[in-house]
């Protein structure tokens, strides 16, 4: 079953208005997030992904159409409100750089308390929990300006969860970070998203990892438009393919991923099995030269410990690759 429909878009349409002429930079589109979810936003530079983001925190109005939240347009909400439904987290400087990491993720109370109000023991309760769900209980005294990339996003999603919305949007939270970093993010919203039945909306530029963690992806682009689906939907209708494949970048289905076109110039004969013989192929590819089980007159043999070339034994792919490039 098809969980709860928590943001309902219809026939939007986002840009910015100008003296006489709005710039239109995505829509019209009709689209729903549900919650229980991850959604991840996907485009390349400049198709739009945070001016959509900034529209559905309503920062900024759309140019047409309707965004409903929890069946209700967000015109209808007061401020305060608002604050109460959605949690955004942006990436630009958060300005809280003299405070704490407790007093940051204090201010998602606001909403509840008012910006210069005073912590009661529930919300201090609803900080300290925020704080370890996100696994930054023992930062909670550290200066904001120490923490590192990851730590301060993490300090920022404890912050929107403190505010304890049913709806979180991120503009690009996986920015910056490290690999390891990138997937325990996405990781912990995934979750967040299940164990609080939380609707969680970001946009990442991380094609791969959102393929193999989000629920839901939506595909943006300028001349294109918006798609959504399940990663795997996308991938196998060819969406995916369309929207990123470009000269010399194509999308392997099956995998999930990205792969880089060489073109190669010459090629060689490779033997073998295994992991070692497809590392050995990749290297040769990657310096121009393809395999063809036709040719004889170089030929690679992946041993189970060594490799030899033309007969000649080697101990490691790139002795593998310099003896080829001397043979060709
Ligand atoms: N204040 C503004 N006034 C007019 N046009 C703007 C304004 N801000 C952004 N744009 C334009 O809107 C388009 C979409 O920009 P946006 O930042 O939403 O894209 P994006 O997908 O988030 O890009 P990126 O991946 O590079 O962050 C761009 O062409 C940009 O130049």
């Amino acid at each position: 079953m098809k969980p709860d429909v928590a943001v309902v878009v219809s026939q939007l349409v986002t840009g910015y208005r100008g003296q006489g002429r709005d710039t239109v930079v995505s829509g019209p589109f009709s689209a729903e997030l549900h919650s229980g979810e991850l959604t991840c936003l996907l485009g390349p530079n400049g198709a739009g992904k945070s001016t959509l983001l900034r529209t559905l925190s309503a920062f900024q109005p759309p140019l047409r159409g309707d965004i409903s939240i929890e069946g209700r347009s967000l015109d209808d909400y007061s401020e305060t409100e608002l604050a109460k439904v959605i949690g955004v987290v942006l990436t630009d400087k958060i300005g809280a750089n003299n405070m704490t990491v407790a007093q940051l993720v204090g201010l998602g109370r606001s909403p509840y308390t008012g910006f210069w109000g005073t912590l009661g023991d529930n919300d201090r309760e609803v900080v300290d929990e925020a704080m370890t769900l996100v696994g930054i209980a023992e930062l909670r005294d550290r200066a904001v300006q120490s923490l590192s990339d990851g730590e301060r996003q993490k300090a920022m999603i404890a912050k929107a969860l403190a505010q304890q919305t049913p709806v979180i949007f991120l503009d690009e939270p996986t920015a910056f970070l490290d690999y390891p970093s990138k997937v325990e993010i996405m990781r912990l919203l995934h979750s967040l998203s299940r164990s609080g039945g939380k609707t969680i909306f970001l946009s990442t530029h991380d094609l791969e990892l959102a393929l193999q963690i989000a629920d839901c992806i939506w595909l943006m682009d300028k001349k294109l438009g918006i798609v959504t689906g399940s990663p795997e939907d996308l991938s196998l209708n060819g969406s995916m393919s369309r929207y990123f494949e470009r000269d010399g970048i194509s999308f392997d289905m099956d995998a999930g991923v990205f792969h880089i076109d060489y073109r190669p110039d010459a090629s060689v004969k490779v033997t073998g099995r295994g992991a070692r013989y497809n590392m050995v192929r990749k290297a040769l590819l990657r310096n121009g030269i393809g395999c063809d089980e036709s040719r004889d007159d170089v030929v690679v043999e992946v041993g189970d410990d060594d490799y030899s070339v033309n007969g000649c034994k080697v101990t490691t792919i790139a002795e593998v690759v310099n003896e080829v490039m001397r043979l060709c």
